[in-house]
């Protein structure tokens, strides 16, 4: 049977007077793919935050590798998600002045614990070794998402988070990242757990939750309708 790697029980985050979070109950197995979809408003990066250590909830508990994280301190925090977390970030957030390989290293880097061998397949697995020696301001969309990824993997965590990793792509590139966010996990042996409103990559998971002004519901199959043109 697998283990649970990630626990939540009725986490709330109250922010501007509603509960943003409202009472979120979930389990999550070791080497499970998770989609939590949801509309904009719905609570998706708030959850993103809170599952990344990023950000506090107002009740509830959080139990990730069988640790109680909601009572670390900030700089374990900081620890925890370096070593054991991989996270992609709706904005890629890559550093403009280092290259495409520094990028991905970071977290070896912050963790002063290199492993080239490793880095190297990431970066071959993600087609990323011809552009390593680039800056983030000279590739693409797709490119950088890529170079996202592999950072979210350079450390080999437990789970990969990721917030909306396909949103501002076209259908073409979404198909490749979000293989490549798949291969990128399985290279790894991670669980990966994403958030996201982009019902074209819905198909590709294994477990599937909604998410309603903070509430999570488990479906058998998402939401997979096409985007229609006055939607985001
Ligand atoms: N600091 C804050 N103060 C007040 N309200 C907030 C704050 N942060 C988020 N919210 C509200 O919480 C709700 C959830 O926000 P969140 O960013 O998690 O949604 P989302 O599903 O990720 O949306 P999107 O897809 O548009 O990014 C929204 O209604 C937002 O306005």
């Amino acid at each position: 049977m697998s283990e649970t790697v990630l626990r939540a029980t009725d986490l709330r985050v109250r922010r501007g007077g509603n509960d943003v979070i409202d009472g979120v109950t979930v389990a999550v197995d070791d080497g499970e793919t998770v989609l939590v979809q949801g509309q904009s408003g719905s609570g998706k990066t708030t959850l993103f935050e809170i599952f990344g250590l990023l950000s506090d909830c107002s009740s509830g508990e959080l139990v990730i590798d069988g640790v109680d994280v909601t009572g670390l301190s900030r700089r374990e925090r900081a620890l925890f998600r370096r070593d054991r977390l991989g996270m992609v970030y709706q904005d890629f957030q890559l550093i403009d002045d280092l290259t495409a390989r520094e990028n991905a290293q970071l977290p070896q880097s912050h963790a002063r614990s290199y492993d080239d061998a490793w880095l190297d397949t990431v970066l071959d697995g993600l087609g990323i070794s011809p552009i390593a020696d680039r800056y983030p301001s000279t590739l693409s969309g797709g490119e950088k998402q890529r170079v996202a990824i592999a950072r979210a993997v350079a450390n080999k965590p437990d789970i990969v988070l990721a917030d909306e990793p396909t949103g501002q792509l076209d259908p073409e590139t979404t198909d490749r990242v979000i293989s490549l966010l798949f291969e990128a996990s399985e290279l790894a042996a991670t669980t990966l757990l994403t958030v996201s409103h982009d019902r074209r990559i819905t198909s590709h998971f294994e477990t599937i939750y909604r998410l309603t002004d903070g509430t999570l519901t488990r479906t058998e199959t998402g939401d997979q309708r096409p985007i229609s043109s006055d939607e985001s």
